[in-house]
């Protein structure tokens, strides 16, 4: 097997004195999609934040592109090519469309083309240009701060639950636009909650529980395994549909 883009092994984390993560291991294979599953509570958020240096890792490896990266600051991190998209989007409200893109891009003016890929993938940005982003819909605010995570080309974009508190139709829009960026270029890790929007997406799966991760292999597998989802997540897809 080609070796993962990402690879964590055996990754303990802290957020002050509460010991979060208990031993992650997991693979980000190379242009594909992974969707991180699981509980409330189950160390979802947490791991994001950790592959990000947001947290303190006293045990494990976090290695991406085959280096160590454990323990390096969030701006190196960033700058090695990886862009996360908190749960609370990140964005500046009080900024306008263009403003908060403008700041996104770190290495200087936002390329043309890249811009007019961007506006292809979210044409309400291109609408709402110079609006501030306060002022934006749920759906529109998502849409921005995925933008601003990959208005410069990154090798891993990393989503914490892009589909949370929005409306049937904007999640299909999301859906759509996730579905371009896969097939792309992005290596991506999808942490959610929605199982239809997780399933019509993912490639591979990492289920976690507790700190760990509980089961790993492919989104297809999982899909057609009624009494595998019931028993990792406690739903069956039945309920879902
Ligand atoms: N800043 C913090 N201080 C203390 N405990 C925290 C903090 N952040 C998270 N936790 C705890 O760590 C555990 C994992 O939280 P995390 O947010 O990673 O879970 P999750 O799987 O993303 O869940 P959710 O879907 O509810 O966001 C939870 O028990 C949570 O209460």
């Amino acid at each position: 097997m080609a070796e993962p883009l990402m690879k964590l092994s055996g990754v303990h984390a802290d957020i002050g004195q509460y010991h979060i993560l208990h031993g992650v291991d997991l693979e980000l294979p190379r242009g594909e999609l992974t969707v991180l599953l699981g509980r409330n509570g189950a160390g979802k958020s947490t791991t994001l934040r950790t592959i990000m240096g947001l947290t303190d890792v006293p045990r494990g490896r976090v290695e991406f592109k085959g280096e160590d990266i454990t323990g390096w600051p969030t701006p190196r991190i960033a700058r090695s090519g990886i862009a996360f998209v908190p749960e609370d989007m990140g964005i500046f409200q009080l900024l306008s469309v263009r403003e908060n893109l403008d700041l996104a891009a770190a290495s200087g003016p936002i390329d043309k083309e890249r811009l007019e890929w961007v506006f292809g993938l979210f044409p309400a940005l291109k609408k709402f240009w110079q609006t501030d982003a306060g002022n934006l819909s749920g759906g529109q605010k998502q849409m921005l701060a995925i933008a601003r995570a990959i208005i410069e080309p990154r090798e891993l974009l990393l989503v914490d639950e892009p589909t949370k508190g929005l409306a049937p139709s904007i999640i299909n829009d999301l859906r759509d636009a996730f579905r371009e960026l896969k097939d792309q270029e992005a290596t991506i890790l999808l942490v959610e909650q929605n199982f239809n929007f997780a399933r019509a997406l993912g490639q591979t799966v990492a289920v976690m529980d507790d700190g760990r991760v509980v089961h790993a292999g492919s989104m297809a597998a999982l899909a057609e395994d009624d009494a595998l989802q019931q028993d990792l997540l406690g739903l069956s897809l039945g309920a879902h549909q």
